[in-house]
């Protein structure tokens, strides 16, 4: 994205952000409460559209295309409220995304080949979330990490070559937030990830360069001994946290 800029009326929220997902990379983005992180994500998923500035998605621009267009274009985000059916299935859940997935392609409702690959396709992705013994069993009966999983299973049912991760791990304990890490080094090998995370244990071990936004502006990015080590970046918002 290049010079993005957002207001809601008077407010300025976001001032003029450059900011590049390199293909295949994790990037996060932190900064204090209310920096424009969610703002941020909001643009880039097409839910707001910028007040100025360009976004692109590979050489295409996308500012100002609906959200579902920019799905519909290799991208998806999670929501930090869970987005499942807790009244259906964990398989049923997947594939209504699945199916979702090909009706925004073509008809497949017609051939029959096409509801196998529907089926085949929902399998895969139950392996890849590590869910499958819970195939049959109520998302809603769930534990909450095992919710979020199947979230992200959501997300990813649209396929995306960039997927973006809002506080994946809020609420979670420490081995959940383990167990849960691993899961997006996983899912992610061949995708390019945007993560908004509190915790600095996952963001730091997670990424490959991290961002930090303080008042609507990225006063750094870097790898994450990069920003560990940026004295203006421990001024303006780590301080002592990660000097250790
Ligand atoms: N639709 C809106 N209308 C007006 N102001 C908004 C709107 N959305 C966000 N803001 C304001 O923009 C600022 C940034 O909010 P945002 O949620 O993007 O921050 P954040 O960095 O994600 O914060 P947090 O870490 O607390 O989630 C806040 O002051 C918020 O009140």
């Amino acid at each position: 994205m290049v010079d993005v800029h957002k207001s809601f009326g008077d407010a300025h929220i976001i001032r003029g952000v450059s900011l590049e997902l390199r293909q295949g990379e994790r990037h996060a983005v932190i900064g204090p409460n209310g920096a424009g992180k969610s703002t941020l994500f909001h643009l880039v998923s097409g839910q707001f559209a910028p007040s100025s500035g360009q976004i692109f998605l590979g050489d295409r621009p996308i500012h100002g295309l609906q959200a579902r267009e920019i799905n519909r274009l290799g991208l998806a985000r999670s929501f930090q409220i869970t987005n499942i059916f807790p009244g259906l299935t964990v398989f049923e859940n997947l594939r209504f995304g699945v199916m979702r997935r090909f009706g925004l392609q073509y008809n497949f409702w017609r051939p029959v080949s096409r509801l196998r690959e529907v089926t085949r396709e929902t399998e895969h992705l139950l392996e890849q979330i590590r869910l499958a013994k819970h195939s049959n069993n109520l998302a809603g009966e769930m534990s909450y990490s095992e919710q979020r999983s199947l979230e992200i299973g959501m997300t990813l049912a649209s396929d995306p070559k960039v997927l973006l991760l809002d506080e994946p791990m809020a609420g979670m304990s420490r081995e959940e937030t383990e167990y849960t890490i691993g899961l997006i080094r996983d899912l992610t090998k061949e995708r390019s990830l945007m993560l908004v995370e509190h915790d600095m244990d996952v963001v730091f071990s997670i990424s490959d360069r991290i961002s930090v936004l303080v008042y609507g502006q990225i006063v750094a990015t870097g790898t994450p001994d990069e920003i560990r080590n940026n004295a203006q970046v421990q001024e303006a918002y780590l301080g002592a946290e990660v000097k250790a």
